[in-house]
């Protein structure tokens, strides 16, 4: 699992440990990281061209304490100073004691930033608020042919939320320490972060409020036959899915839960002809199920077949059609259920589900804030799909996924999604595991199928669904975040 903790909790965990010599472990962790990223790229660190961007915390502290590290070991180290009657004392003085250039001229800094080999964005960590400052913003936008690495996470970006208000510098790495940082696992700003590296240095923080689910605790939940299974045994997943305007997304629901677990499909949506023509496996008849997945393509049928699933006693999973149906009538038509409900919306859906109190847009930006808001105004679970899929509870813990491609961005493609994971829900998983899982394996099915980058159809996804699941099924892979190390993740080729 990784784990993510919010600024208040890391300055808790922090304050036990008070005595105890965290940034030196942090900035020990940060400049092997960034003599390493030197070694690569030019062969070693002598005579590498490093810039430290410092703000007036001790994030700038950090980045000065690492650039006096690269410094002895030969590197041409400018500091830029931000802030430069406030800048770290003690790390300022190590700096200064090697000889190293420091300036508070921003033209010099932007200057050596299109010209280093290497820049440390110390500029803020977890003491940031609001938009860059004036003398900070420049640097977003300076182009650059070194490495950027983001000292704790990308300065401009809100630590706990992701969000980000104004530029920020994008990392091609992060390095952070302690514990994960919000941010780096939701967009946007995660995509600002880069790979990231943690860096321990003893912090004991409290349960994490966000975490993500890695190929380990995939592998744990999902669900395997037991000897003395049965397909009721493994759970029936009912589909009210599909219409007579909108087919296609009966048949590629029914796609995802073939894949998902469950013993059994039952198809409860007007495309049954062409569903058991292409999926003979399907059930028509009606009869007990396990979970229900109310919404995709269901067109006409929509408000009849939300009626009949909010009535049952099962869980359902709520997706397209159905979220606009529920958006009309408000979170009080969840109020009377007694089995837990699932929402699925894209940002568009989210918008409407809130009832004009966030624009889409408002909520890509702003992903993990009107997951929150949606679980708790609806007292449901939510899975809000897009770039970062965020899911939350109405108590506000969330868990996030980021094993998905912008290639996952085709028509149908949360149709396979909501399929695959009321699948998961009849056999037996709560909707906290059941909606991250699917995501998790429907992002790595999106991967599979576009290979190194290639259009893909939502069938092709589902295609791709067996294999991803035999590969999650062995554990113990050291894969975590963004399979490729493109995020969050192994620091490819950068680390050990
Ligand atoms: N926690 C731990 O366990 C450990 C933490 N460690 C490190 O400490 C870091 C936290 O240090 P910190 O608390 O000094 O805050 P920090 O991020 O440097 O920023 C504060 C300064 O930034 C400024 N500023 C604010 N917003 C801004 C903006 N938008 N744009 C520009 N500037 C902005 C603000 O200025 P002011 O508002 O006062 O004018 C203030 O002076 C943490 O990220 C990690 O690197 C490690 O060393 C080891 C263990
Ligand atoms: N930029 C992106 N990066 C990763 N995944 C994405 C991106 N955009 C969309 N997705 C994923 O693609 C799927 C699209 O689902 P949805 O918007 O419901 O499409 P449709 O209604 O056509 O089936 C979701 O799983 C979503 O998380
Ligand atoms: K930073």
């Amino acid at each position: 699992m990784r784990h993510a903790h919010t600024v208040e909790q890391v300055r808790a965990a922090e304050a036990e440990l008070a005595g105890q010599p965290l940034m030196d472990r942090a900035v020990a962790g940060l400049a092997a990281t960034c003599a390493r990223v030197l070694i690569r790229r030019r062969g070693r660190v002598y005579g590498s061209r490093v810039l430290v961007l410092a703000g007036s915390g001790d994030n700038g502290g950090d980045a000065l304490f690492a650039g006096a590290r690269l410094a002895r070991r030969g590197a041409a180290v400018t500091a830029v100073l931000l802030t430069p009657e406030r800048a770290h004392p003690a790390a300022l003085a190590a700096l200064r004691a090697t000889g190293s250039q420091v300036t508070s001229d921003q033209e010099v800094g932007l200057a050596d930033f299109s010209r280093a080999d290497l820049i440390l964005d110390g500029i803020v960590g977890i003491g940031g608020s609001g938009p860059l400052r004036p003398a900070a913003e420049p640097y977003a936008h300076q182009p650059r042919r070194g490495v950027l690495v983001a000292v704790d996470l990308p300065s401009g970006v809100d630590a706990d939320t992701g969000e980000v208000a104004g530029a920020a510098l994008r990392a091609d790495l992060t390095v952070t320490f302690g514990t994960h940082k919000p941010s780096l696992l939701i967009d946007p700003g995660a995509g600002y972060a880069g790979p990231v590296q943690l860096v321990e240095i003893g912090l004991r923080p409290p349960t994490a409020p966000v975490e993500a689910l890695q190929h380990d605790e995939v592998a744990a939940l999902l669900p395997r036959p037991a000897a003395e299974s049965d397909k009721y045994k493994r759970g029936v997943v009912g589909l009210l899915a599909g219409s007579e305007r909108y087919p296609g997304a009966g048949l590629l629901a029914v796609a995802g839960a073939l894949h998902g677990g469950a013993g059994a499909v039952r198809y409860q949506g007007r495309a049954a002809e062409e569903a058991v023509r292409r999926h003979p496996e399907i059930l028509l008849t009606a009869g007990r199920v396990q979970s229900l997945v109310v919404g995709p393509g269901s067109g006409e049928d929509t408000a009849e077949s939300l009626d009949d699933a909010l009535a049952s006693q099962v869980p359902v999973l709520v997706d397209a059609d159905g979220l606009t149906e529920l958006a009309r009538r408000g979170p009080r038509a969840l109020a009377g259920r007694s089995a837990p409900t699932l929402l699925t919306p894209h940002a568009g859906e989210a918008a409407r589900l809130l009832g004009g109190d966030a624009s889409a847009e408002q909520v890509a930006a702003a992903r993990l804030r009107h997951a929150r808001e949606l679980a708790a105004r609806y007292g449901a679970t939510v899975l809000l799909k897009g770039s970062t899929t965020v899911v939350a509870r109405p108590d506000g813990t969330a868990r996030v996924n980021s094993t998905g491609t912008a290639w996952l961005a085709t028509a149908g493609s949360g149709d396979v999604l909501a399929g695959l994971i009321g699948a998961l829900l009849a056999a037996g998983l709560p909707p906290f595991d059941a909606a991250p899982v699917g995501a998790y394996l429907h992002g790595l099915a999106g991967r599979l199928a576009a290979g190194s980058g290639a259009p893909i159809t939502a069938s092709d996804i589902a295609a791709a669904l067996p294999a991803v699941w035999r590969d999650a099924a062995q554990g113990d892979r050291p894969q975590e975040g963004r399979p490729q190390g493109r995020r969050a993740g192994n620091v490819a080729g950068l680390g050990d």
